[in-house]
């Protein structure tokens, strides 16, 4: 597989837990600008993978690259944030007394101390490319609230754009509607559309009808590796997919 104009490139990778093979002579490519999505059951490695992507867990075999040219595998977790990889866990992990601004300020100047941020004026830079942020995240009518009185899927916008502050190149979302009502996971779709049209997404989801919205390639992966990738309508036509998930 050739690597130049991916944005991340594993070929070959395995990693073992006390024996137990969690991710097995995996490839998966994404190309530059891409958003894919990834389904699987439970236990198949979706997690495993984010986790090798981002240095939590390094590889026991096989290359993992950013950006075409970048070893992730000769990188820590810190190093990795700091490439240009930013992921966002399940759980929202906003800070909840605080406003919506300001945990965007927090996440604009996170190499810098807490009360500069907060007791410091906001430079029109910043606050610039916070209104921007607030605008993508569905939030500007919120500025001023405290996160605490966010709904469950604001909050997942909020930390959304607590992600895009960071300015990654490649973001990692995992499970982003769990728990979102209806209109709220098709808004989320909607969004991450657009923040797709500037950077490369992974998105792990198990709802197969925000997947069907985002209108994306989907990786099915099973046993640690892939099991099924192309079309959603592919995937999901595709016998062994419906015999070890979706027909379950
Ligand atoms: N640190 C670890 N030590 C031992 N086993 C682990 C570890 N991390 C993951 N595993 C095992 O590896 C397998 C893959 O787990 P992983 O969490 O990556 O799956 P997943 O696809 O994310 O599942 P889910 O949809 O439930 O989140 C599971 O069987 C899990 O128990």
């Amino acid at each position: 597989m050739e690597r130049a104009g991916t944005i991340l490139y594993l070929d070959g990778v395995s990693v073992a837990f006390d024996g137990f093979k969690a991710i097995q002579n995996l490839s998966f490519v994404l190309k530059r600008g891409e958003m894919r999505a990834i389904i699987g059951p439970n236990g198949a490695g979706k997690t495993t993978m984010m986790d090798i992507v981002t240095g939590k867990t390094r590889p026991d075999e096989g290359d993992v690259y950013f950006n075409g040219t970048i070893d992730l595998t000769r990188h820590d977790e810190a190093d990795i944030a700091t490439l240009g990889i930013g992921r966002k866990f399940q759980k929202p992990t906003v800070f909840e007394s605080l406003t919506v601004a300001d945990n965007l300020s927090l996440a604009l100047a996170a190499p810098r101390d807490v009360f500069s941020v907060l007791f410091a004026r906001e430079s029109s830079g910043r606050a610039r490319r916070i209104d921007e942020i607030l605008e993508i995240v569905r939030l500007g009518h919120r500025r001023e609230h405290v996160a605490a009185n966010l709904s469950h899927g604001q909050k997942q916008w909020l930390e959304i754009g607590m992600l895009l502050a960071q300015d990654p190149k490649l973001l990692l979302v995992d499970e982003p509607v769990a728990g979102m009502t209806d209109a709220e996971t098709e808004e989320t779709a909607r969004l991450l559309r657009e923040i797709a049209a500037t950077h490369s997404v992974v998105v792990v989801e198990h709802d197969m009808h925000f997947v069907r919205e985002l209108d994306v390639k989907v990786t099915c992966l099973h046993e640690g590796s892939v099991l099924s990738e192309g079309s959603l309508d592919h995937v999901s036509s595709d016998k062994r997919v419906i015999e070890v998930y979706l027909g379950r």
